[in-house]
């Protein structure tokens, strides 16, 4: 097999020695700061998603990776070596852009071998190699067919098999499957997963979509602004986000404001605990996740105001003293609360994120 795994770690992905490491990364437009020191350890063999929205600085960090915009400072650095001053074509990485970028006037498997005659790979070597990285993506039996006769998704499977048939040491990857339909992408989704895990492949992913990020990522690096807010492993920064912004970012989650009373947020029935540094707060703010309400006898007070079925999900909207709360309820097939129902909310207190309020 010639594209073998590239990994010889057994470790944990994040807990191995660091492969690459950005430092201080930093990049300045003017006095624009695009990206603002910007700090990550990658472990070999691990998927990192860089997660966030529009303009926050995610193809930035990736292109300095890449070496097609130059630092403003700090340092990158591949297996301890630094990669700064290292040409882009001699980093040995493999990129995939959102725009496939294919050679219109060469078939897939004359696009896939491209890179390898740059790198003067014998012949025969080259046709084994592309034939095992199409076949890798799928796309052994359309070798000789041309881009413009190829869906989004085989084109975009063309591209990967281009970058791949390097054996680059690291797969940079910018929105992938963003020109794809949700289903297509979902599949590929999980086909990316499975390839870069069968290679072993370090791979670092931008993108916007918090859905992607959490289904293919080792680690997640949040961003915003330029900073990162969060750097772990997608159901940690899901479960336990560290700023509003992550929480707000991941998914829908309710924010709720209450009053702390003998160290305890009080909000309704219920009462949540406060760690030591908010015990003494006025109010605090307390946020939790629609999956994580729960329908009970006694809580939070709530009339519903609305409830939509989603096929594997019911979604409420209800009115509490507290503020408007999302909830979402899995369809169990139990009976469920009618629109204009007054009913109480609940959760387990280790569910609720607890920051200083606003001070009221
Ligand atoms: N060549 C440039 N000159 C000036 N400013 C730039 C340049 N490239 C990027 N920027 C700015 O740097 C910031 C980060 O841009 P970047 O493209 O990295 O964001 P992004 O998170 O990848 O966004 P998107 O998802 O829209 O691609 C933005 O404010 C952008 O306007």
């Amino acid at each position: 097999m010639i594209l073998a795994r590239t990994s010889s770690s057994t470790s944990a992905p994040g807990m191995a020695s660091a492969f690459l490491t950005l430092d201080g990364l930093t990049k300045r437009y003017a006095d624009h700061v695009a990206v603002d020191a910007l700090s990550l350890a990658v472990a070999q063999g691990e998927f990192i998603s860089l997660l966030g929205p529009s303009g926050c600085g995610k193809t930035t960090t990736l292109q300095m990776i890449a070496g097609f915009t130059e630092p403003s400072g700090g340092a990158i650095r591949l297996e301890g070596r630094d990669l700064v001053a290292v040409k882009p074509a001699r980093r040995g990485l493999g990129i995939v852009f959102q725009s496939y970028a294919l050679f219109p006037h060469m078939t897939a498997a004359e696009n896939v071998a491209f890179g390898l005659e740059m790198q003067k790979v014998p012949k025969a070597e080259r046709a084994t190699r592309v034939a095992d990285a199409l076949t890798l993506v799928g796309l052994g039996a359309l070798a000789d067919r041309y881009p413009r006769r190829m869906s989004g998704g085989q084109q975009q499977r063309v591209a990967l098999a281009r970058a791949l048939v390097i054996k680059p040491r690291i797969l940079l990857l910018d929105e992938p499957l963003s020109n794809l339909d949700a289903k297509l992408r979902e599949e590929m989704q999980i086909e990316l997963r499975q390839i870069q895990r069968s290679l072993g492949t370090t791979t670092i992913l931008v993108t916007h979509d918090q859905q992607e990020a959490m289904a293919l990522s080792d680690r997640i690096v949040v961003m915003n602004a330029g900073k990162v807010e969060q750097i772990g492993r997608p159901q940690e920064v899901y479960e336990r986000p560290a700023t509003p912004f992550v929480a707000s970012f991941l998914g829908k989650t309710n924010v709720f404001e209450a009053p702390v009373q003998a160290g305890e947020a009080v909000i309704g029935g219920l009462r949540v605990p406060c760690p030591p540094h908010l015990a003494s707060a006025g109010r605090v703010s307390l946020s939790v996740r629609p999956e994580k309400i729960a329908f009970a006898q006694a809580g939070l007070a709530c009339r519903v105001v609305s409830r939509v079925f989603q096929g594997t999900h019911w979604l409420f909207i209800g009115e509490t003293p507290a503020g408007i709360a999302t909830i979402v309820c899995q369809n169990d097939g139990a009976p469920k609360p009618e629109e204009g129902e007054s009913v109480h909310l609940s959760w387990r207190p280790e569910d609720a994120g607890l920051r200083a309020g606003e001070g009221r």
